[in-house]
């Protein structure tokens, strides 16, 4: 794997990283980084095991989700999401993973279009350093269509980073660099777990009332 380049490497510690947290259940989730001074970015190939670690993990792509060199790999199904992305902003690494907190979330607060978070620590990590910042992520329709879901997931892309989730799917996030979308990754699925633990306990304590 050393043959490879610096980000493609970057992008393969990132997904050894995720896989250790057991986020790429049942062969979901797809991850991409950009290759610096050109117009491509790396992204896994569909439909395989993100648990499992080879040279055929990633395939180049142009910024319409083509592959730019002769393979027999298949990017990610949702490649055209990563491409808003590329297209509308300077982030340079994007992560999607389905875990059943976010799945959990994207169901309890649909209706509502969002999620948000206010008064946590750990929003410092999305980069918002105000004591009163509040964390605002958007929840779309999971579409069948791709092309359908992108038109519905690009307006939700303005920054250079940021996060969306997908109803009963999974979130996108990303970020100037791998570490970046892996830092607000976390913290999204921190704060899911705390609001569902946090429904949970309070739900119990009203039972007893
Ligand atoms: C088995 S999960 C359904 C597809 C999906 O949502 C996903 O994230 C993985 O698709 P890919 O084509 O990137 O392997
Ligand atoms: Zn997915």
């Amino acid at each position: 794997m050393n043959t490879h380049s610096k980000e493609w490497r970057e992008l393969a510690d990132i997904k050894a990283e995720l896989a250790e947290r057991d986020w790429f259940m049942g062969t979901s989730g797809n991850l991409s980084i950009r290759e610096p001074k050109s117009p491509f970015f790396y992204i896994t190939a569909s439909g395989k095991d993100k648990r499992k670690q080879s040279d055929s993990d990633f395939l180049l792509v142009d910024l319409k989700g083509k592959p730019v060199e002769e393979t027999s790999l298949r990017p990610s199904a949702e490649t055209l999401l990563h491409t808003v992305i590329y297209r509308k902003t300077n982030a340079n690494c994007v992560l999607h993973v389905h875990t059943v907190e976010n799945n959990v979330i994207s169901e309890l607060y649909g209706d509502e279009g969002q999620v948000s978070f206010r008064n946590h620590e750990i929003i410092k990590a999305t980069g918002r350093w105000d004591e009163d910042s509040e964390l605002r992520i958007p929840i779309i329709y999971n579409h069948a269509d791709i092309p359908l879901l992108s038109d519905k997931f690009k307006p939700h892309v303005e920054e250079d980073s940021g996060a969306v989730l997908i109803r009963n799917h999974g979130i996108t996030v990303w970020g100037k660099s791998g570490f970046e979308a892996k830092r607000i990754l976390e913290a999204c699925e921190f704060l899911f777990q705390y609001q569902l633990l946090l429904n949970q306990q309070r739900a119990f304590a009203g039972s007893l009332r």
